[in-house]
């Protein structure tokens, strides 16, 4: 077994469109996945894995806990705006199709494409979510970056968050709250050039209240992004959950 996909609800023809626009992936039965145990907290495990990817998924909230943590960040998160909403691309600036925050430990930052994100302190919100989750995986994370799509027409593109500052040690921890939306990894080797390679990509679902775990070395060998779902018309919050290295700061996510 080598490839995952997690579906939670079935999809209209709409949303059926939209996938098989993307590259076909290789099913596997929810009972062929590995169901992994060994963190402190007893929730079920999903492990899924190709060539360099080792990503591990589980639904960390129920419904009730992820609607309230989703309404109280709706009230207390602080989004950029302005420059810092923009990115800087070959010298023209272009707004981010989301919104985004950035909180942790006083002094870190986050810099991609030309704008510089300072970490805003922790809310209680936040340190009850990056507590659930290090309660959950064993991991203590002093960064979260956290992007806000008001429906589906907001996402993000293909990109690795393999930024040398970040401890590979530590899993980015994504958790997500609100809309279920689409997730794909694609290998750099199956993107393009002459040596592309036919790998095919892994497509996932981010449920309410999940918490998606990208293990070293995904990053370094997979992409991903959050595509455009036309038919999704509520918002989605996600938080990566990160630890950074503080002197070896200097970049953040890079966007290709
Ligand atoms: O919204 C998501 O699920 C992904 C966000 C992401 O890739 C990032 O913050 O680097
Ligand atoms: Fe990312």
């Amino acid at each position: 077994m080598d490839k995952f996909v997690i579906r939670h609800r079935k999809r209209s023809a709409v949303e059926e469109d939209e996938w098989k626009s993307e590259e076909p992936i290789k099913k596997c039965q929810e009972d062929e996945c590995e169901v992994e145990e060994e963190f402190s907290q007893p929730i079920p495990w999903q492990k899924f894995e190709a060539e360099g990817l080792d990503c591990d998924y589980s639904l960390l909230f129920d419904k009730e806990e992820a609607d309230r943590l989703f309404n109280q960040l709706e009230e207390e998160v602080v989004y950029f705006t302005g420059d810092k909403a923009k990115i800087q691309v070959y010298g023209k600036s272009y707004s981010v199709p989301r919104k985004q925050a950035t909180y942790g430990d006083e002094g870190l930052m986050y810099s991609f494409s030309g704008v510089h994100l300072q970490a805003k302190p922790w809310t209680p919100t936040l340190e009850h979510i990056r507590d659930a989750v290090t309660k959950a995986t064993g991991h203590t994370f002093n960064f979260v970056l956290i992007n806000r799509y008001k429906n589906g027409h907001d996402h993000i593109g293909e990109h690795r968050d393999d930024e040398r500052e970040l401890d590979p040690a530590c899993p980015i921890a994504s958790v997500s709250l609100g809309a279920v939306r689409d997730f794909i990894f694609r290998h750099k080797d199956a993107r393009t050039g002459s040596s592309k390679r036919q790998i095919e990509p892994v497509k996932l679902e981010l449920a309410h209240g999940s918490l998606l775990l990208m293990n070293y070395p995904t990053n370094t060998y997979w992409y991903h992004s959050l595509p455009v779902r036309k038919k999704v018309k509520t918002p989605r919050i996600n938080l990566t959950f990160r630890r950074i290295v503080k002197n070896r700061q200097k970049t953040g996510i890079k966007m290709e």
